[in-house]
């Protein structure tokens, strides 16, 4: 049996705590053994990516406290529990299963007698025969004709997570042949954003997958409605160009208005559900059912990395540790995530949700109060144009901002010009290298203007090429890296209770039931 402790019980927190400024980054990475320690400090992922941790603030001495804490609090064994069953999110008093749809970890599951893995695995193989039926021609629009387009209305984890999969595969699909169907996404309950979406859809030819786990998230059921309206107008059928990914329990579930439904359940929370049939579906009529299952499988052999115990050979755990030391010891409030590669534009705001809806609490599993800072600030935008925005405030601000870079060796479409000696991929990859030793050493210079201090840590995840696979461990990666971040604070990481009052006020605005200051911005706002 796992015992679940406040961080600040731990006597590991004791010894952290006395380790606060223990490495000079500085000095380590300029120093004569700055380059031996690059090659050193680096932790093998799965799919040959790589993570590097040489301009991290460690050394021997804060890996083997890491070390203990990642024994005393049992983060491996409490990882076991979440996979095998056990109820982690304590707050809705639920499993948390999202690691059995990528089929691999622990025994199989079983609840009122359904084996959970199974029926993942049976919605992904749902979702996966209706986007060959439709690659195929066995399922066309009301005339016959094949659908070209693939349209997903959801919002949070029903959009973020298989929008960013998308954009990062796109390239790589259109390259590989693998590319089936174009995708577009529909979040906001901003009209302009649905407009614009359907105004560059050729409806006829399009497919609409309403995705909402719970059925009833406001945002997702107005754009539905506005997409149907659309398609009346344009005198189509709109059950002949819908379907829905949701639970069985939602009210779209009943609705007979979808060509096929799909489900997922409560046991694999909104921003953990992109390889669910949340994403399966879009990801399969996208690239096709194959390139969906290598997904699948770069994320399996990473979960299977995350239950060494051995620090040093388990990457999602020496990250999340590092983050630990990084927030609580040395309190650094933000994390960047800085991917040199265009395809992961919008991995980092999938990452937000994930990492900020999962660990941003101030109460412990059990709902009490608890005293130490958790998750932090997540933010971040590709390299190398974050460097002509705010890497100003990275490199001489006055808050030490944590980096996660990412980058690879190479380009997913491989066309490529050689300007002055080098190509652009060689220009990229060199900024981020530059960009590494800069935030860590820093240069000196009497005009105080120009003085970089240094000290700036990050880490680097490097990879040959992001591919299906390489992207799949890539997320199960800093999936898994919050998660045990979520076990050193003693958090219940899966519930997302900050996120209802919003909700119930804004009801209130629109049931003219507002009073006071609610009102005053309701009127300004023209409600
Ligand atoms: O899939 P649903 O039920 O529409 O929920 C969408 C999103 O809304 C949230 O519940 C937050 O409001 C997220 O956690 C979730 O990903």
């Amino acid at each position: 049996m796992v015992s679940w402790k406040d961080f600040d019980s731990l006597s590991s927190y004791e010894t952290l705590q006395s380790l606060k400024n223990h490495v000079d980054v500085k000095k380590e990475l300029s120093g004569e053994n700055g380059a031996e320690r690059v090659r050193k400090y680096n932790c093998e992922m799965a799919a040959g990516l790589n993570y590097n941790y040489a301009s991290k603030e460690v050394d021997e001495v804060v890996l083997k406290a890491l070390q203990e804490l990642s024994d005393e609090a049992q983060l491996t064994e409490k990882f076991e529990e979440l996979y095998n069953g056990a109820i982690i999110n304590t707050g809705e008093n639920r499993l948390v299963l999202h690691h059995l749809a990528r089929n691999q970890l622990g025994k199989d599951v079983v609840v009122d007698g359904v084996n959970k893995r199974e029926f993942y695995v049976s919605q992904q193989k749902k979702a996966a025969d209706f986007a060959n039926k439709v690659h195929n021609g066995e399922i066309v629009n009301e005339n016959g004709e094949p659908f070209t387009t693939v349209v997903q209305i959801g919002i949070g984890g029903s959009d973020l997570g298989p929008r960013a999969l998308y954009i990062a595969l796109e390239n790589w699909a259109k390259a590989n042949q693998t590319f089936k169907m174009e995708a577009r996404f529909i979040s906001n309950v901003d009209p302009d954003d649905a407009a614009a979406v359907l105004n560059a859809t050729d409806l006829a030819h399009a497919l609409f997958i309403v995705v909402s786990k719970s059925g009833t998230t406001l945002e997702t059921l107005t754009n539905e409605q506005f997409v149907k309206d659309a398609l009346i107008q344009a005198g189509l059928d709109p059950s002949k160009h819908m379907l829905a990914v949701t639970s069985e329990t939602s009210p779209l579930a009943k609705s007979p208005d979808y060509l096929t439904a799909v489900f997922m359940d409560d046991y694999i929370g909104g921003r953990y559900s992109s390889v669910s049939a949340v994403g399966g579906m879009v990801l399969s009529l996208a690239f096709g059912p194959e390139v969906f299952a290598q997904i699948l499988e770069g994320m399996a052999k990473e979960d299977q990395l995350a239950t060494n115990k051995n620090i040093l050979e388990n990457p999602d755990l020496l990250d999340a540790l590092i983050g630990v030391y990084e927030r609580n010891v040395q309190g650094y409030p933000v994390t960047a995530v800085l991917p040199y590669s265009q395809a992961l534009a919008r991995f980092p705001a999938h990452l937000q949700q994930c990492d900020m809806e999962s660990n941003g609490k101030s109460v412990n599993r059990f709902g009490q109060p608890i005293h130490y800072v958790t998750g932090p600030v997540i933010f971040g935008e590709p390299g190398t144009n974050g460097q002509h925005s705010f890497y100003q405030l990275l490199h001489q601000g006055t808050d030490i901002i944590s980096l996660q870079f990412v980058g690879f060796k190479n380009s997913q479409i491989g066309k490529d010009v050689n300007i002055e000696n080098s190509t652009s991929q060689q220009k990229l990859n060199a900024n981020v290298a530059a960009q590494i030793v800069a935030f860590a050493c820093g240069k000196e210079d009497t005009n105080q203007n120009k003085n970089f201090e240094g000290g700036r840590p990050s880490s680097i995840i490097i990879g040959e090429q992001l591919t299906p696979a390489a992207l799949g461990a890539l997320l199960a990666h800093f999936e898994n890296k919050i998660m045990f971040q979520g076990f050193v604070w003693n958090l219940n990481s899966f519930d997302q209770e900050g996120v209802q009052l919003g909700k119930v006020l804004a009801k209130k605005v629109l049931s003219g039931n507002s009073d006071g200051a609610l009102k005053v911005y309701a009127d300004l706002l023209n409600i």
